[in-house]
């Protein structure tokens, strides 16, 4: 009812204003927009899950997300696919894994610090009576 859509509608508000952030930081740059096939051709070879920043994005605004924990499931995707494309004693493989271990760590910070545990409560709540 709408209690619910009210609750619904402020977590795509938190969730928009957290991604926002995350976007906006320079490190997670490789990590804002879908990984290219063109320019990396075997990327979907190695990686069977992809996900990006921008594609969170528009998730959140075409109501993917119920609960701040399928939200976290993909960033930490993200994370998850950086370290499997990116796993040599390589300098690169190794900046880009620090980034994503940098993402992952930033968002769980985030939310731990800004989300009230009864809000994500009533989420979790209203995404079992669906
Ligand atoms: C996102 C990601 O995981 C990614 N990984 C890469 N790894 C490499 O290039 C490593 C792989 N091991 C051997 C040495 N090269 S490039 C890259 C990427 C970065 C962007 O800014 C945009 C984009 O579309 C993809």
């Amino acid at each position: 009812e709408q209690q619910e859509e009210d609750t619904l509608r402020e977590l795509r508000l938190f969730l928009r204003c957290v991604t926002d952030r995350l976007i906006l930081d320079r490190r997670f740059k490789a990590f804002s927009k879908p990984v290219d096939k063109e320019q990396v051709p075997d990327y979907l070879t190695v990686v069977r899950h992809p996900m990006d920043l921008s594609t969170v994005l528009s998730k959140i605004d075409r109501q993917k997300y119920i609960t701040v924990r399928e939200y976290l499931h993909d960033v930490d995707q993200i994370w998850e696919n950086a370290l499997e494309y990116n796993p040599e004693d390589d300098p690169y493989d190794r900046q880009i894994r620090h980034r994503a271990c940098a993402l992952k760590d930033t968002v769980h910070a985030i939310i731990k610090d800004e989300l009230k545990e009864d809000f994500e409560r009533s989420c979790e709540q209203i995404k079992e009576t669906r």
